[in-house]
């Protein structure tokens, strides 16, 4: 066969994997410091010292061949050579963690019955050296039967030895034949008893000095410092999400303000004109200038994951959430939800429970992602004063993280539910180990913020542009005559106004019926949705043309109880399509989909009902 031989990387979760296979193909896998980061099998190629390739293959990370859940099924099958349209792997890099050898060899005594071409990658030994251990690779070898690199692969330490030992592999495989051992049953407490001893051999205590991380998970695990500490943190991160944001928003703002003006004076006035002015750089730089404050959310989620202090939050979650009947297992998918919720419901693949996944997966659009996040604070930016209600404490801030916490005990409430209803059924322990503190990388941390911008802003060039480009089209005509608003009287103005006999009792306007359509592409669109609309009527009625900012129009139109509303409702609507789309593929069928967003529409119209008749009668 000519084809590059294929080498997959296996091991425990949060052994380094990911980060080995990065620093193998130079690609840019989301390493992460939890388990249970990478959840689908992900290729990348390689090239050995003499340039020949080699297809590397990174795996979700598993305990043993006996799969508990989807991701670690994956692993198996790739293994063992059933993956369909796979072959069986040349050779296995078992990566293992220096620091944590008697859980992690394990898993590899059992890989290394299997009788393939098989190297071990002693990873983390910097964190291993810093807890005090010197591992002897040499006597690991000789105990495994096995070669084995030392590697950090961080710091790409060992890369080069593990190349050569992948390439040595590969070349024997080539001459063997046949195919692989199936697995012996194996008897786990026989197994860990093999591991702990070998382990024993092969490590030298250095200093008995207590470890570091136990030290600081004294303070955070702390049954009173520790949730007082994690409230802080989320309290911090939501101030500095409009605190630090300010100047580099103005920023782009006076950035498109200036692009529109450019065109508003050059171009002929037009079609072309008017839908470059009001539709692309009114509407999606609405959009554009929120990336700020996305960045600044992202930045301290990076930092937290890579710290290892999303674990403990996780631990400190579990008694609530096994309270609401939810695995603590579920916390991670939730966790990714605040991004984006279709990568959150891809990473339920790590829980084993079928019911417990399911709840978890109809629960997850429930998480403010960030999507929401331009909605959030657009409007809060023009109807919440920017005022400190304590010394250091905006209220601006305040709100968002109320926000937030809506959400989240929105989706408590709503697995308490379902787990007593449609996904009832007993709900397993949760174990998850505790991975070490680390220092988070700089670079990790810029290739992760890089990684969001881009994503960013490819959605508004892609999906934004395009659902706004058609929302201007179907706002801009038929023109009106003379005297009427171009809003009402549009195709758009017109399905508005159908859309608007349902929600007006929950306080929502025209403009808001308006948006609500183009948002299920992508919830920003309500932003540049809103944006469009106002630029159009400006232009088409006499008025002297305003160039106030979006914020300040709907101001001066919006009543605050319809303001609080529209909030309320982004809370809990099931508003975008991607997240139906991978509800479907994740659960096999349209039945859990349609039954989520039918849910989904009853509790946010709830929502922002309750929300407007409160704020009325309080007469805000
Ligand atoms: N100090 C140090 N940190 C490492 C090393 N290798 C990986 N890490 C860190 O360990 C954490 C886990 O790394 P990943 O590569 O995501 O682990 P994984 O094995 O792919 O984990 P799963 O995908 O969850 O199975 C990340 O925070 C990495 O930055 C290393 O050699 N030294
Ligand atoms: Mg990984």
């Amino acid at each position: 066969m000519n084809a590059a031989p294929m080498v997959a990387l296996v091991g425990n979760p949060n052994a380094g994997k990911s980060a080995l296979f990065n620093a193998l193909t130079g690609a840019r896998q989301k390493v992460g410091n939890y388990p249970g980061v990478t959840v689908e099998r992900k290729a990348g190629r390689m090239s050995l010292a003499d340039g020949r390739p080699v297809e590397l293959i990174d795996l979700p990370g598993t305990y043993s061949l006996e799969p508990a859940s989807p991701d670690e099924r994956v692993t198996r099958d790739v293994v063992l050579g059933r993956q369909e349209g796979e072959r069986l792997p040349a050779a296995l890099v078992i990566v293992v963690d220096a620091g944590n050898l008697d859980n992690h060899l394990r898993f590899a005594l059992q890989l290394i019955d299997l009788d393939l071409p098989i190297v071990v990658a002693l990873n983390m030994i910097d964190m291993a050296e810093r807890d005090g251990l010197r591992i002897d690779a040499d006597r690991l070898a000789a105990e495994l039967g096995v070669p084995v690199v030392a590697t950090v692969a961080v710091r790409k330490r060992g890369i080069e030895a593990l190349k050569a030992a992948i390439g040595t592999l590969a070349m024997e495989s080539g001459r063997r034949a046949g195919g692989v051992r199936t697995p012996p049953p194996s008897d786990l407490a026989a197994l860990q008893k093999r591991a702990r001893a070998i382990a024993r051999a092969a490590t030298h205590e250095t200093s008995g000095a207590r470890r570091r991380s136990q030290q600081i998970d004294a303070v955070a695990l702390h049954p009173l410092f520790g949730p007082l500490l994690l409230a802080a943190i989320l309290f911090v991160v939501f101030q500095a999400v409009f605190a630090w944001a300010q100047a580099p928003m103005d920023a782009i703002d006076a950035g498109f303000a200036a692009l529109g003006s450019w065109v508003d004076t050059h171009l002929p006035p037009g079609f072309v004109r008017d839908l470059l002015s009001q539709g692309v750089i009114k509407g999606v730089g609405a959009v554009i200038v929120f990336l700020p404050q996305i960045l600044i959310l992202f930045g301290f989620i990076l930092l937290l994951e890579a710290s290892g202090y999303m674990v403990r939050a996780a631990f400190m979650m579990d008694r609530l959430m096994a309270r609401v009947g939810l695995s603590g297992r579920a916390f991670i998918p939730l966790l990714s939800s605040f991004a984006c919720a279709v990568p959150g419901i891809m990473a339920t693949r790590t829980i084993d429970d079928p019911k417990d996944r399911l709840t978890t997966i109809l629960i997850a659009p429930l998480t403010t992602c960030s999507a929401r996040l331009p909605v959030y604070t657009l409007i809060i930016g023009a109807f919440i004063p920017a005022r400190a209600v304590l010394p250091g404490i905006g209220l601006q801030g305040l709100v968002l993280f109320a926000l937030y916490a809506a959400g989240v005990a929105g989706a408590l409430v709503a697995a308490l539910i379902l787990r007593r209803t449609v996904t009832r059924g007993p709900s397993p322990g949760f174990l998850m180990e505790m991975p070490r503190y680390q220092l988070p990388s700089v670079r990790d941390l810029g290739i992760g913020l890089w990684t969001r911008a881009t994503i960013f802003l490819k959605r508004a060039g892609t999906i934004i542009l395009a659902s706004n480009v058609a929302l201007w089209v179907l706002a801009s005509y038929p023109q009106a005559p003379a005297g009427m608003k171009q809003s009402e009287y549009s195709i758009a103005g017109r399905i508005a106004s159908a859309i608007e006999l349902v929600v007006r009792p929950i306080g929502f306007n025209h403009e808001i019926a308006l948006a609500l359509p183009p948002a299920m592409a992508a919830r920003e669109v309500a932003v540049s949705a809103l944006a469009t609309v106002y630029a159009i009527d400006a232009d088409s009625t006499d008025e002297t043309r305003t160039d106030a900012a979006l914020g300040v129009r709907m101001q001066a139109s919006w009543p605050l109880p319809t303001a609080l509303a529209f909030l309320a409702w982004f809370v809990f609507a099931p508003q975008c399509l991607s997240t139906i789309a991978v509800t479907r593929r994740e659960t096999n069928g349209w039945r859990w989909p349609a039954f989520m967003v039918a849910y989904l529409f009853c509790l946010a119209y709830l929502a922002a009902g309750a929300t407007f008749w409160l704020a009325t009668a309080l007469g805000l």
